[in-house]
């Protein structure tokens, strides 16, 4: 479903005036399967966020492609309604003025929803993420953590996309609230028939919810392993990070 081919990307290092370089992505390419969870994890500064702000064609790659469904992701119509996005940051993604209804319209009208119908939606969805429709009066600060994700998961999947991308969604909510978020996705999974690319450091969030984790070391694939077989990593900095992480 997305094809992603020799990718390159690179920023400014250093100051405004200075021309020097840091490849933070080289010569990546992979295939995302539909419907399939894909993990993307490594250390720190690897550039996970990176090549996820490149799958939602939010930036372009310096080199290389990567086509939705044969179509280039940096095309609106390609993605639009197709792909979307959940970040760590749950606060700074909900409009602080607006409230979860307000919020949750946003999308729904920009899909040509007429109010009454996207309203009733809004129940919908918020059911579907475990909150009742006394959640539709409240500001992004009355809601506990878990909360807000759960209202900006119940917006990702309001265009029924084919694909979430996940940046580390679940990393700064607490034990039980992080597994009742992932049983949350898993469950959503069933009734979208969509996929996921999960980016995290969190290598039990991603033994729990993907299929398939691709291990990235300093902006390179390292592997591609599935889930089952994590144990049988082929190569020694797969299994250091796997055993590093896990310890
Ligand atoms: N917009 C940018 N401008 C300049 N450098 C950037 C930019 N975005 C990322 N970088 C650099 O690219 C490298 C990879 O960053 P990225 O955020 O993709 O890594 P990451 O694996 O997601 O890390 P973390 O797990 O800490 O979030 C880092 O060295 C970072 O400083």
């Amino acid at each position: 479903m997305l094809s992603i081919d020799r990718v390159e990307k690179s920023y400014k290092k250093g100051g405004m005036f200075s021309r020097e370089r840091q490849k933070v992505l080289k010569n990546v390419s992979f295939e995302f399967r539909q419907g399939e969870c894909l993990g993307i994890i490594g250390e720190s500064g690897s550039g996970k966020s990176t090549l996820g702000r490149l799958l939602l064609g939010i930036e372009k790659p310096d080199r290389g492609t990567i086509l939705f469904e044969g179509k280039s992701i940096e095309d609106r119509k390609a993605r639009f309604g197709n792909i979307s996005a959940v970040f760590q940051d749950y606060t700074s993604s909900i409009n602080p003025y607006y409230t979860v209804e307000q919020a949750m319209l946003e999308p729904l009208k920009l899909q040509g929803m007429v109010k009454r119908e996207a309203l009733s939606k809004i129940d919908l969805l918020l059911n579907q993420v475990g909150l009742n429709p006394s959640y539709r009066i409240k500001y992004p600060h009355e809601l506990s953590g878990g909360e807000a994700q759960r209202v900006c998961i119940a917006r990702a999947v309001s265009s029924k996309p084919k694909c979430i991308l996940l940046d580390e969604a679940v990393s700064s909510l607490d034990g039980t609230v992080q597994i009742q978020v992932l049983e949350l996705l898993k469950s959503l999974r069933k009734i979208y028939n969509m996929g996921y690319i999960f980016i995290t450091h969190d290598i039990k969030a991603a033994a729990y919810i993907c299929d398939r984790v691709m291990i990235v070391r300093d902006g390179q694939i390292e592997e591609i392993v599935a889930i089952a077989q994590l144990k049988d990593v082929q190569s020694e900095y797969a299994r250091k990070l796997l055993k590093m992480i896990i310890t």
